[in-house]
Formats: structure tokens, C-alpha cells, sequence
């Protein structure tokens, strides 16, 4: 059973009609976003937004109806992966790069559910690198500062070259070690100038983790 998909098409189960819908980013996410697709083809009307350009196009594809920022009063639900969770529910996310646009819809989202596999638990965040989007001017001064925090901050490569982001940003991977205190982390992280935002996405802000096993189980955090 694929643990994922389970996680994504219990959450799906969530989205009624007349819902303003939040897509997520990753494997995980276009789970989610093919179980909608299918549901939309049998009927079920909703509105969406996307996190990346490539859940946009994944959306269009499956002629899910897609609204515009200047038309948005409400996102009743988004449903998005993780990279990791901790038992409060404070996640890691970025792993795709989409960690930005990801924060602005999850966190202008009434509830945020978030969808794993049992893989992406964890007791202490910090065994995956965090994301850390920055901008391209003055990177070097900025790697700097995010190295001065603890981390060992390096550019994301793909393909032999830069990783860019939707917001033609960068990606610093920074490994932090156990991060004890995800709340300060997040609060360091946004005050140094260059850093766009970082993977943390506060327990405050999810509603609910969604977890999928290979059992064909799912549980609930
Ligand atoms: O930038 C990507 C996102 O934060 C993803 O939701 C995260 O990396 C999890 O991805 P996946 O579902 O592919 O494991």
C-alpha cells in the first residue's frame, strides 16, 4: 500500500463543495491533487491555489478551477507533505524548494492539514537539512549569518547548477543538528536580511498531520 496516497486521500475526504482549496507541493501533495482531479471530474466544485507552478499545472490539468489572489477572501483548507514531523507537529518542509509560497497559503489557510508517510516522523527536528529560501544578492554575506547560527548553510544544486525557486530565490540547506527550539530557530532565521523564509513551519499553524503506513493504516496527530 502506498502510504503516501493514503495519507493524501484521507485528506481529501476533508474538501467539500463550495471549498476555496489550498494545493500543496511534492510527491505526498500531488497525491492529494489527483485524488481532487478525480473528484472534480465526478462533480465536486471548488475553487484552488497553488503552492509551485508545478502543482498549478498538475491542477490545470485535471481542469481543477483556479482563483486569483486579488479574488481571494477565504482558504477554508490546504492539504500539503512534509519533510519532517516532530510530535508537537512543528514540521520541516522545502525538500521540493516551494517552502515560501507554501508558508504564505498555509498560513492565510483557516485549517492546514498535513499528509506523510510514517518515514517523516521524528522525535527532534533537524536529521533533514533545513530550507532556507534567500535572495541571490550578496548570497555569500548570507550563508555567512545562517553559518554563524550553527549551521552548515550550502547552496542547493540541481542538475550541475543553482537550485532557483518559483520566486527565482535560492535554497541554502543548512544542517543545524537537533533543533531543540524550532520556535527561536524560525524567530533567528527571519531577522537576518537576505533570508526569504525558512522551512519551520510552527505547530500553531497545523491543524492536523495526517499519517499514512504501509498497512494500509492511517493515524491522526
Ligand atoms: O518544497 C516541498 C515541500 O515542502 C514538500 O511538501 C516536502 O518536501 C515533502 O515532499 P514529499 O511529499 O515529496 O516527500
Amino acid at each position: 500500500m502506498n502510504a503516501k496516497r493514503l495519507a493524501a486521500e484521507k485528506a481529501v475526504e476533508y474538501v467539500k463543495n463550495g471549498m476555496v482549496v489550498g494545493l500543496g507541493t511534492g510527491s505526498t501533495a500531488t497525491w492529494a491533487i489527483n485524488a481532487l482531479g478525480e473528484k472534480v471530474k465526478a462533480g465536486l466544485e471548488i475553487q484552488a491555489i497553488a503552492s509551485s507552478v508545478a502543482s498549478e499545472n498538475l491542477a490545470k490539468q485535471y481542469g481543477i478551477s483556479l482563483i486569483d489572489f486579488s479574488e481571494l477572501n477565504i482558504i477554508h483548507v490546504t492539504i500539503d507533505g512534509a519533510d519532517e514531523v516532530d510530535p508537537k507537529g512543528n514540521l520541516i518542509k522545502g525538500g521540493g524548494g516551494a517552502l515560501l509560497r507554501e508558508k504564505i497559503i498555509a498560513y492565510n489557510s483557516k485549517e492546514f492539514i498535513v499528509i506523510v508517510d510514517d518515514t517523516k516522523l521524528v522525535n527532534t527536528l533537524g536529521k533533514f537539512p533545513l530550507p532556507v529560501e534567500v535572495v541571490p544578492f550578496a548570497v555569500d554575506l548570507t550563508l555567512k549569518q545562517l553559518r554563524n547560527l550553527g549551521s552548515t548553510a550550502i547552496i542547493r544544486k540541481k542538475d550541475g547548477k543553482e537550485f532557483v525557486t518559483d520566486n527565482a530565490n535560492l535554497i541554502a540547506d543548512c544542517s543545524f543538528g537537533e533543533i531543540q527550539d524550532p520556535d527561536k530557530l524560525n524567530t533567528s532565521l527571519l531577522l537576518i536580511p537576505g533570508v526569504a523564509e525558512c522551512g519551520l513551519f510552527l505547530h500553531s499553524k497545523v491543524s492536523q498531520v495526517i499519517i499514512g503506513y504501509t498497512d494500509g493504516t492511517v493515524d491522526f496527530l
